[in-house]
């Protein structure tokens, strides 16, 4: 299995004590299976993508990435982890400022050690960014610079990806576009995707949809 979570529990320090977020939840996503993580504001949907990002760690339970259980994992395998097997994709676009639309597309491919100029560059003109290489990220629009994110996630051949509100900051028109490239590049390459959101309207587009409620999946 790409990503299982087995009775997964987090609770957060609040200023009024301890407040339990997840109380065991168990999901899987299977290789080249797109999911949605639904969900009202708050019901943790970012905190389970945290957690099978490695960025945080469960208060009990397993989570596995291609049967390796992240939490058992030190600090190295968990990154060596998060840069060969996991992309990751936010609502902010995280472009590095200093580097130009070319750069930024190799960098993460370039991190994980899988530069491949031909499949940067076939990225590059399926996303529509040929003709913005030398351009910075301060010099494209909302859905240009989420679509470099993208790309940038897609160079480095991740087997899975989470993605948290991709398309959260981008007007509805721009967001479909958006997310029309990135399914139909997600399915191609045959990338897992968990993907969070509160439209249940983009949640419909992807294979099956998981609803978060209470700390429990409905
Ligand atoms: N680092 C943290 N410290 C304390 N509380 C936290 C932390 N991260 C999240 N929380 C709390 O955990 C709960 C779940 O947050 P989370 O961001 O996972 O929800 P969400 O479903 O993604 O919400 P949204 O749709 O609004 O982004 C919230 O009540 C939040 O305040």
């Amino acid at each position: 299995m790409l990503l299982q979570l087995h009775d997964v529990e987090k609770a957060y320090d609040s200023g009024a004590g301890r407040v339990s977020v997840l109380r065991g939840v168990s999901m899987a996503v299977a290789a080249g299976e797109t999911v949605a993580l639904t969900g009202e504001s708050g019901s943790g949907k970012s905190t389970v993508l945290h957690l099978c990002a490695g960025l945080d760690l469960p208060d009990s339970g397993r989570i596995e990435v291609e049967g390796q259980d992240i939490a058992a994992a030190d600090d190295r395998a968990r990154a060596a982890l998060r840069r060969d097997a996991v992309g990751l994709v936010f609502q902010q676009f995280n472009l590095i400022p200093s580097l130009d639309v070319a750069a930024n597309l190799a960098f993460q491919a370039r991190l994980a050690g899988r530069q491949d100029a031909p499949w940067v560059a076939d990225l590059a003109r399926r996303l529509g960014l040929a003709d913005l290489m030398d351009r910075y990220p301060e010099q494209l629009s909302g859905g240009q610079q989420q679509r470099v994110a993208i790309g940038r996630t897609l160079a480095a051949r991740p087997r899975l990806i989470l993605a948290d509100e991709p398309t959260g900051n981008l007007d509805e028109e721009t967001g479909d576009a958006v997310l029309d490239l990135m399914l139909g590049l997600v399915a191609e390459a045959g990338v897992g995707l968990l993907l969070v959101t509160h439209s249940p309207r983009l949640a419909a587009r992807l294979d099956r949809r998981l609803l978060l409620k209470g700390g429990r999946l409905a």
